[in-house]
């Protein structure tokens, strides 16, 4: 079991039921963050700060530029207006004929409107490069998760916390990086904006500064606990989501639906949802009870907060304290900072959870990179290899319990075929990966013609090696990129392959030939049998321009007449390329110049069929096996000691 239970220590009555759709043991460390207090959170947000401006400057330095500049001389504007009111206020307050008091008043007035307009034009630029920046932010950080996703070890794909802290940054924390530039730009403002009427009140009298700052610690405290309380959610359910994503799939994707239908799996599916959504609704309502509770309170405190600020204005202005201009401005700089304030904290709450998924992300760049092999790699040795040695090689899958392989060495010579055979598990396909580069082994070596792979540059290798895996990929694409598979466009190679493969007449039979989009999800795509998609696969692999060819049951969905055709041209190296041929027909690699018989991860047999039938062991008794099924009478027995066979 992959998950372990949590939040059912609270409800135990809940326990049977969704257990095993909890937190993941590897975001226990995540739990510390939650547990975080105010001071915490408030000490990381000058990291996420510089993190977002870093990433901001880099994605548009003249939008970064506008932004910040717009609403730093925004928020002077604010407090030269204030100042400017209250200039206003004074003339208007004062003793005299009331004509000669507006007349009075009119510069500080016109100094009101012009700082009032400038700074609207200064947040409408800055809004708008606010807003420009987000897309491109968005794009440069989803482009830096693709391109280490695409370029990290295989085996990381086979590592749960990998695969779990990539789905995490891909889902949300991609998405929040434009978030968090976007807030930390509107906190940034808000700053400025609680700072203005701020700075003007302080300058009217420094006993009114602090008055406006008293309401900030209520409804700072009710935001933060909110965001804390969603984001302690969104952990909580991680596993539970992916669960449900994988159902969605199953229940309303086309590739399983005749399977939920033949095995009728409606109602266990169903079930599964309802467990799922159980569990998803309790802790939902759960975060909405306690975020009603912190919203509430931070409202009271805040409306507690304001009845004594204007409490203490009164008892100043009634002291003498500050005539009534000062006071009526300062009444307008706590209305303009109470907005101000309101904003960033809103703008804080958004910032602090967005950094929160922003910092999956920021660990899935780290992980990433640590899984990403070195980019001076040696390239591999110039022209056709002449051998490719396999020496003791073992390798375990990451979290497996056992090896896949141990001390396995194999010798492949250049324009032979060898054939890999052994039972379902025995470490065939891993080997293929192996010698392709794809995996490293954990000791031993793989090397061609002397040089060794881990030290060879990964992408320039693969370039050499072309593998059509047991699994091979339906791309959503055309049947030319299907085949061509990135590779630029060769008419004459393209149509030698297609007929090598025996998918020619797949080809001639689709209405737009090779431009048939093989994807029934769009409009005018088509789907294949799964015979003629490995057709494709197989033209895949000979369109490529490869020393070596490895085959992992590249037959297994073809008809008889397709799979000896397929062979014979194996069989006669018609290409000359060296070639890798997995398969469990051992009728079929006969012809091979060598065959290794694999069990449980290690070499049981090898030599060339007619050793492998003289020795009489494993080999020899499933090759008696298999041709017995063309013969009359009864099948042979399967004898497990060699002696007893030869
Ligand atoms: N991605 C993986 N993660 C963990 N274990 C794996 C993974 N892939 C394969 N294994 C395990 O490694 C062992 C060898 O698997 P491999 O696919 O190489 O066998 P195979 O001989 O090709 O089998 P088959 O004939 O069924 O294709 C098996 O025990 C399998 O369960």
């Amino acid at each position: 079991m992959i998950y372990v239970g949590s939040v059912f220590r609270r409800s135990p009555a809940l326990a049977d039921d969704r257990s095993g759709l909890e937190i993941n043991y590897w975001e226990s460390h995540d739990e510390e963050l939650l547990k975080a207090g105010l001071p915490a959170m408030l000490r990381r947000l000058p990291a996420l700060v510089t993190a977002a401006l870093r990433l901001a400057w880099r994605a548009s330095r003249a939008d970064t530029a506008v932004a910040l500049g717009g609403n730093l001389a925004a928020g002077a504007f604010t407090a030269f207006g204030l100042l400017a009111t209250s200039s206003v206020l004074a003339s208007l307050f004062a003793a005299g004929p009331t004509p000669g008091r507006i007349r009075a008043a009119l510069p500080a007035l016109a100094l009101v409107a012009a700082a009032t307009g400038l700074r609207g034009g200064l947040l409408a630029a800055a809004g708008w490069a606010q807003a420009r920046l987000k897309p491109q932010v968005e794009r440069q950080a989803e482009r830096r998760l693709f391109e280490l996703s695409t370029q990290v070890e295989l085996t990381a794909f086979d590592d749960h916390e990998f695969h779990n802290a990539m789905r995490r940054a891909r889902d949300n924390g991609v998405p929040d990086t434009a978030t968090v530039v976007e807030m930390t730009v509107s906190v940034l403002t808000g700053a400025v904006g609680l700072a203005a009427p701020a700075v003007a009140l302080g300058l009217l009298h420094p006993v009114l500064m602090p008055l406006l700052l008293v309401t900030a610690v209520p409804a700072g405290w009710a935001a933060l606990r909110t965001a804390r309380l969603r984001y302690a959610a969104f952990y909580r359910l991680s596993a539970a989501r992916r669960r449900k994503f994988m159902l969605s799939d199953l229940m309303a994707e086309r590739q399983p639906a005749a399977e939920v239908r033949a095995f009728t799996l409606r109602g266990f599916l169903l079930g599964e949802y309802d467990r799922v959504a159980d569990l998803e609704q309790h802790v939902q309502l759960d975060v909405a009870r306690r975020q009603a509770g912190a919203k509430a309170g931070g409202d009271l405190l805040t409306g507690a907060a304001t009845v004594a600020v204007y409490g203490a204005l009164g008892g100043l202005l009634a002291g003498g304290v500050i005539p009534l201009s000062v006071a009526g401005a300062a009444v307008l700089a706590i209305r303009s900072g109470q907005t101000s304030l309101a904003a960033s904290m809103q703008s804080l709450n958004k910032l602090y959870e967005a950094g929160l998924y922003f910092g999956d992300y920021l660990n899935f760049l780290v992980l990433a990179a640590d899984r990403t092999p070195p980019p001076d790699g040696a390239a591999p040795p110039a022209g056709d290899f002449r051998r490719i040695t396999a020496d003791r090689v073992s390798f375990r899958y990451p979290g497996a319990a056992a090896p896949a392989l141990t001390d396995v060495s194999v010798t492949v010579t250049r324009g032979e075929v060898i054939a890999l055979v052994g039972e379902n598990g025995s470490g065939k396909t891993t080997l293929a990966k192996l010698l392709a580069g794809l995996y490293r082994p954990d000791t031993g070596t793989i090397r061609w013609d002397g040089a060794d792979l881990a030290a060879m540059d990964g992408d320039a290798l693969r370039r050499r090696v072309s593998v059509i895996a047991q699994d091979h990929t339906r791309w959503p694409l055309t049947v030319r990129e299907n085949i061509m598979m990135g590779r630029p466009l060769d008419e004459e190679r393209l149509a030698d392959a297609t007929a090598a493969a025996g998918a020619d007449r797949v080809v001639e039979e689709l209405p737009d030939g090779y431009d048939a989009l093989l994807d029934r999800r769009f409009r005018g795509g088509h789907d294949l049998s799964g015979g003629q998609w490995q057709r494709i696969a197989v033209a895949r692999g000979f369109y490529r321009d490869a020393a070596l060819v490895i085959f992992d049951e590249p037959t297994s969905a073809l008809d008889a007449r397709a799979e000896h055709a397929l062979f014979e041209r194996i069989r006669r190296h018609a290409d000359g390329r060296t070639v890798v041929l997995i398969t469990h027909r051992l009728a079929s690699v006969r012809f091979a110049d060598r065959i290794y018989v694999l069990d449980h991860g290690r070499v049981a047999e090898s030599g060339t069929h007619d050793d492998l039938l003289a020795a009489g062991g494993g080999y020899a008794d499933l090759y008696r096996l298999q041709a017995s099924a063309f013969r009359a009478g009864p099948a042979p027995a399967l004898r497990t000691d060699p002696q007893e066979v030869a």
